[in-house]
């Protein structure tokens, strides 16, 4: 890894070794939460295979945080089972409590840090602290998913099971889950949470497959209190992976544990997902998180600059929500660009310093809707070719997709008939014309194609 990154998230850190009976492994403690959480996210598989390499076993790797300079407790034993590792050779399921004696001996190579049984646990179930309910801003888009995911942590395992989220790319599905992971654990810390992306759970079938350890990965996923599986469309055609999730699924669901799971679109419409585990999905709630209006975008970026401590005076934050429409994460990303610009020129957040910071973005956006940017975002939203749009091809999934996409090139461009059709592979007028007609007859008797429509002006226009 490069020598900055090194200096900055490696070398702070303070090393403990753990010893156990048949396990070894190391505690990594953290100057600070956000430390923590980095380290968790971009390095900690990388440090768990070397860990690996070295140990010439599995070992167990912790990461905890430092004291704020209270007083100093033994360190916990090791956790029977480095999260991200199920293939280690855990004596006890994770959803056991640590023994509380004969512990393992934990021999510190430097100072102790104190991490309770809760600590341990958290760490455990990877969330992150700061995704939660507090600072998840509520709109429209979402308020049904956060009433649904509410309900869930007030009753895991009780109410809906499983509840499914989908929504399009960072729209804070992701945010939502942490939330509701960060609420369980909260009123109950012995509960065992874990979140895990599906490519995760992936790499964790291969880890068992090659290490002929599926015994230990089931007893593992099976023994959880909260399984919260993120962009479960990575699951695509991967069998393996479905018929071991399938099974932990019944698992869990027979037990009444709670299982959250997230994806790009509708159950139903998950490519190369088999049909048992779709038909499951159904048991229990799915809900939509949509685009924000504008208004949401606003009171989110005020809320990610609160977080920041940076007062950001109202037309700011409405420059920025105007320009970037369908995904919240665009949207924090053009705010850390205009706070970095400020910064870096000892300038205050003003309208002007958001305008040049932010030049480039403004400039591409003025630009006139065009049919391409309209083909193309049609096309990836209902997951055709961009091709499609100019084929011959009459199948219902392309052919209407096709035909918004000329409604929308009708409704939101200048553009003549015959221009449209021009631009849809050289089509005729009077195509154009039966194609904006039959659209708007239907989107009056077909609430999923008038939804896609809402969704669609709003992301093109804003
Ligand atoms: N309603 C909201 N209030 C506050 N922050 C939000 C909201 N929605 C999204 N965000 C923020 O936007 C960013 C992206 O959200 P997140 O990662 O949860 O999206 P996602 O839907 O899981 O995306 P992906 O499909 O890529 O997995 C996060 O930083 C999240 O905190």
């Amino acid at each position: 890894m490069p020598a900055q990154q090194f200096k900055t998230w490696i070398l702070p850190l303070r090393v403990e070794e753990l010893q156990g009976e048949d396990l070894a492994g190391v505690r990594l403690v953290a100057p600070s939460n956000f430390h923590r959480q980095w380290l968790r996210d971009r390095y900690l598989r990388r440090i768990e295979e070397l860990g690996e390499e070295y140990f010439g076993g599995i070992p167990t790797i912790e990461v905890g945080l430092a004291p704020a300079g209270g007083p100093r407790r033994a360190a916990s034993p090791p956790p029977s089972m480095a999260s991200a590792a199920p293939a280690a050779t855990a004596a006890a399921p994770a959803a056991m409590p640590a023994p509380a004696a004969p512990a393992p001996v934990a021999r510190p190579v430097m100072p102790e840090a104190p991490v309770s049984i809760e600590a341990a646990n958290y760490d455990k179930s990877r969330l992150n602290p700061d995704f939660t309910f507090d600072t998840l801003v509520t709109g429209r888009a979402n308020d049904l998913a956060r009433a649904a995911a509410l309900q869930v942590a007030q009753n895991p395992g009780v109410s809906y099971n499983p509840l499914f989220i989908y929504g399009g790319v960072g729209l804070g599905k992701t945010h939502l889950i942490h939330a509701l992971g960060n609420y369980v654990f909260k009123h109950d810390p012995r509960k065992v949470i874990r979140y895990v992306h599906a490519e995760d759970y992936y790499a964790d079938v291969v880890r068992a497959y090659q290490q002929k350890s599926f015994d230990v990965f089931k007893r593992y996923y099976r023994s959880l209190d909260v399984l919260i599986i993120d962009d479960i469309q990575f699951f695509n055609n991967k069998n393996r992976t479905q018929e071991e999730f399938f099974h932990a699924f019944n698992a869990l669901t027979e037990a009444k544990k709670q299982i959250i799971i997230t994806s790009d679109t509708y159950p139903k419409d998950v490519q190369g997902l088999e049909d048992r585990l779709i038909s499951r999905f159904d048991w229990g709630l799915t809900v939509q998180i949509e685009p924000p209006e504008l208004e949401m975008r606003v009171a989110i970026l005020k809320k990610k600059a609160e977080v920041e401590r940076i007062q950001l005076d109202d037309d700011v934050a409405f420059l920025i929500a105007k320009n970037l429409r369908s995904n919240v994460r665009e949207l924090e990303g053009a705010l850390k660009k205009v706070l970095a610009f400020a910064r870096f020129h000892g300038r205050e957040v003003t309208l002007e310093v958001a305008k040049e910071a932010l030049k480039d973005l403004l400039n591409a956006h003025n630009r006139q809707l065009t049919a391409e940017f309209i083909q193309k975002t049609v096309a990836d939203y209902y997951k055709i070719k961009v091709a499609d749009m100019h084929s011959k091809k009459r199948t219902r999934v392309i052919a209407r997709p096709r035909q918004v996409a000329m409604f929308l090139a009708k409704d939101l461009t200048p553009m003549s008939l015959p221009a449209i059709g021009e631009a849809f592979g050289g089509r005729d007028h009077t195509t154009v014309l039966h194609a904006c007609r039959t659209i708007a007859e239907l989107r009056l008797s077909d609430t999923q194609l008038n939804h896609d429509l809402h969704v669609l002006t709003q992301v093109l226009r804003g």
